[in-house]
């Protein structure tokens, strides 16, 4: 792990308490202590009974206190938190959090932002939230019109880096979605970030075809000859290094993985099925395109577990970790 940035700790929303994030901030406390300074933003009484937290009132005090204790900036919430059981009540308030936290990355109280799951249908059902996921919400907190979803891996190698262009749509929605503007910007935007967060100096960038065989010359549908395949062909004219459209089924693999960087899918499952699968404890979503350094464990809220102390931390610390790298990175 490099040097994480003391002065300003990485900030970890609560997430949705129901679920698995406040044991899991616990357990990545216990694993860090002193080493990666965090600030955990939320409700002291979601946290598992037992746990040792100081309350601070700004970010920087967490330096001093998280060898001992887990360092909380308190954020009260109308209900309990009942594990497996979302309360609509605090829906508003695991949405004000995450606004709370964007506020401190981005006054630089804070080096990164690592946000705990949140499950969407409730804080829409409690809350009218309008967005798909973080990664819009946060986009719009931040006034930028596009970000890119990408899920990093920590455990494999080589290492699996996959970025879906249309993110959480209905699949018969993806072939419309999947526009020429939009893998124009996830490729610019994926090319950045891989540049200025990954220490790239040229990423080479795997472009997924849309339909089974990348179309086999039409014969399973036409959008790679239509225009993924010249798309591409002008963007590589521009300075890109890319490869595809290229058979999804076969992208994935060892040796495949050893010829990209990182491989922008199509859609949701193309990407995040083949990462689950291969490094599910050690998945990171990042999300590239933002002015602050955002990063998540891969998986969900965990309702089915949740309060029962059985949910691994381990993708939660690899998020912690890359997020403290990568905000040292930026501010150092
Ligand atoms: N970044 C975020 O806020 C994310 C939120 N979600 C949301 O979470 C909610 C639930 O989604 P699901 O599809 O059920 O996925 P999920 O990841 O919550 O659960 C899927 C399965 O994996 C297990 N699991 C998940 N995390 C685990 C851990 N750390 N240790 C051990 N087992 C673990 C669960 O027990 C469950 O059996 C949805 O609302 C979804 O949108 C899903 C992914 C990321
Ligand atoms: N399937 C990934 C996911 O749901 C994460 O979404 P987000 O909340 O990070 O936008």
């Amino acid at each position: 792990m490099s040097t994480p940035d003391h002065e300003r700790p990485v900030i970890l929303s609560c997430g949705d308490p129901s679920g698995i994030g406040p044991e899991l901030a616990a357990r990545a406390w216990e694993h860090f202590g002193a080493r990666l300074p965090f600030v955990w933003l939320g409700d002291p009484a979601h946290l598992p009974r037992g746990t040792k937290i100081r309350e601070i009132a700004q970010p920087s005090e967490a330096v001093t206190h998280s060898g001992s204790a887990l360092p909380v900036l308190p954020h009260a919430f109308p209900a309990a938190a009942r594990p497996g059981d979302p309360d609509p009540e605090n829906a508003r308030a695991v949405i004000d959090v995450i606004a709370r936290g964007v506020d401190l990355v981005m006054r630089g109280e804070g080096s990164a932002l690592t946000t705990a799951p949140i499950h969407k249908k409730a804080l829409k059902d409690g809350a009218g939230f309008a967005f798909p996921g973080h990664t819009e919400f946060l986009a719009h907190l931040a006034g930028v019109e596009r970000v890119v979803m990408m899920l990093a891996s920590s455990n494999i190698k080589p290492p699996l880096r996959v970025v879906p262009a249309t993110i959480h749509i209905g699949l018969s929605e993806v072939p419309s979605t999947l526009t020429p503007q939009l893998l124009r910007d996830t490729v610019r935007i994926t090319n950045a970030g891989l540049r200025a967060d990954f220490g790239f100096t040229m990423p080479r960038i795997a472009i997924a075809g849309l339909n089974p065989h990348a179309g086999e010359g039409g014969a399973m549908g036409r959008e790679e000859l239509d225009w993924i395949r010249d798309e591409i062909a002008s963007l590589r004219a521009e300075g890109f290094a890319l490869s595809g459209p290229l058979p999804a089924d076969t992208l994935f693999h060892d040796r495949a993985r050893s010829r990209y960087d990182a491989v922008i899918c199509a859609y949701h499952d193309q990407a995040l099925i083949p990462i689950k699968t291969l490094d599910f404890d050690g998945g990171v979503n990042v999300t590239l395109g933002l002015p602050f350094v955002r990063t998540s464990p891969d998986h969900g809220t965990a309702y089915d577990i949740a309060g029962q102390g059985r949910a691994n931390p381990a993708s939660l610390i690899a998020a912690l970790e890359m997020a403290a790298r990568m905000g040292a990175a930026r501010h150092g």
